[in-house]
């Protein structure tokens, strides 16, 4: 292999490594979903708070119960959410909602459908064994449990418990925003006319897509032409947290990113022993913020982003595990595959476990409306010189 050339490991290592968590923000849990807890969350309560009721129904004591049926005096009637604190007494009973607080004296609940569901005197006609549909106190979790780990993704469960807790706010992450510049001359937004040699750009929405979907809020700029000035003025003025580029990083006469960016000092440009995906550049701006530099192709543009730049995201959100999922699969026809480079391969499903190329006409870069079938991204190693039918191929599962 040629000296500059990386493979894709290496590059997908240098690319996440630009990539540290954000820091820590107060947020309503209304703002919560999908942030990451920042810190453990420890209580200092136990969970549930107090023995409570998991029946509507009676509270009684066992030992009036023995004998059945029983005729107990109603002393108490306690709805969800009483503060009243009755003592249970031999003979007596308390009429007891779910979720109220178990009364002093009682040690078992006797659901209403075992009873006459009387209110002055209840008739108990079944009782269960002492403790029966009690709730104890401290039984979820005691104080100093960590109830939800640092690194948790918020979710509608985490976030419940952090609201059993009784936390209005969390520390979480904040979302990286993430500038999209999409660049080419030849560029122009969907809906314009298109003269002879323009296409509209796609990428801008591609990568705009994939940062959302990477939990990140995109900035979307394009298309910006190929003009070093403007870019550089472009570059300079963004107030982001990180940069993702499409094009200009070949060896074109008009390769306005690197063209750009070619004096500065934490920038490289590098060729990637994959395909789709060969140039790329990244590095850090003056002022520290992370730029990964993307090929125009929209393919290798989707590609690249899915190996270099969501992990990233996904670190910036303070995730650990920023990995996609995987998938073994078969694949029902054979291809060939680039020597001495990774292969993305684009595949769909045709089974639970066997796979096809999304298109017959496989991963070239350019085919964009194509890869609206992908499902995944068949991840060939560099050593694999062909495919052939019914070869085992891992997949990165890449769909929602
Ligand atoms: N002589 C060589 N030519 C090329 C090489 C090479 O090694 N030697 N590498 C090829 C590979 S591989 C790729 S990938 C591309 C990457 O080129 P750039 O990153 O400089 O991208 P552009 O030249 O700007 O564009 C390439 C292609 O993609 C279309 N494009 C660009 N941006 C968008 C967009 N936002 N939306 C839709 N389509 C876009 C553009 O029109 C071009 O067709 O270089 C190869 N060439
Ligand atoms: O490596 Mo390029 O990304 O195939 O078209």
């Amino acid at each position: 292999m040629h000296a500059d050339v990386r493979s894709l490991t290496e590059h997908r290592a240098a690319a996440l490594a630009l990539a540290a968590p954000l820091p820590a923000v107060d947020v309503l849990l209304d703002d919560a979903d999908g942030l990451v807890l920042a810190h453990d969350l420890v209580t200092d309560e136990p969970l549930p708070r107090w023995d409570n009721s998991a029946m509507d129904g009676y509270a009684v004591r066992q030992a009036d119960v023995t004998e059945l049926p029983a005729t107990l005096r109603v002393v108490a009637d306690l709805p969800a959410g009483s503060a009243d604190e009755p003592l249970v007494t031999p003979g007596t009973a308390a009429r007891i909602m779910t979720g109220a607080p178990v009364p002093t004296g009682a040690d078992t609940i006797v659901p209403v459908e075992a009873t006459d569901a009387g209110t002055g005197t209840v008739v108990v006609r079944e009782a269960p064994p002492a403790g029966t549909h009690l709730r104890r106190a401290g039984e979820d979790a005691v104080p100093g449990d960590v109830v939800v780990a640092a690194g948790t993704l918020l979710g509608p469960a985490a976030i419940a418990a952090v609201a059993s807790l009784g936390r209005p706010v969390v520390r979480a992450h904040r979302r990286p925003r993430v500038a999209v510049v999409s660049t080419g001359d030849e560029l122009v937004a969907p809906g314009t006319p298109l003269r002879r040699g323009q296409i509209p750009d796609s990428n801008s929405w591609l990568l705009a897509a994939a940062v959302r979907e990477a939990g990140g809020i995109p900035v979307r700029f394009g298309p910006v032409p190929d003009d070093v000035a403007v870019l550089r003025e472009l570059l300079a003025g963004l107030d982001v947290d990180a940069i993702v580029t499409s094009g200009g990083v070949s060896v074109g006469a008009y390769d306005v990113v690197k063209a750009a960016l070619a004096d500065e000092p934490d920038v490289e440009f590098v060729s990637v022993a994959v395909q789709p995906g060969k140039p790329q550049g990244l590095g850090r701006l003056p002022g520290g913020t992370p730029i990964w530099t993307l090929p125009g192709n929209p393919v290798s543009s989707f590609a690249s982003f899915e190996m270099f730049v969501r992990p990233a995201i996904l670190r910036m959100r303070g995730l650990r595990d920023v990995e996609r999922p995987t998938r073994q699969a078969v694949t029902d026809e054979g291809w060939t595959t680039p020597p001495g480079r990774a292969q993305l391969m684009p595949v769909r499903w045709v089974g639970p476990d066997r796979v096809v190329r999304a298109t017959a006409r496989g991963s070239g870069s350019h085919l964009v409306a194509r890869l609206a079938l992908a499902e995944g991204l068949a991840v060939i190693p560099a050593e694999i010189d062909r495919v052939a039918a019914g070869d085992r191929v891992t997949v990165l599962k890449v769909s929602p």
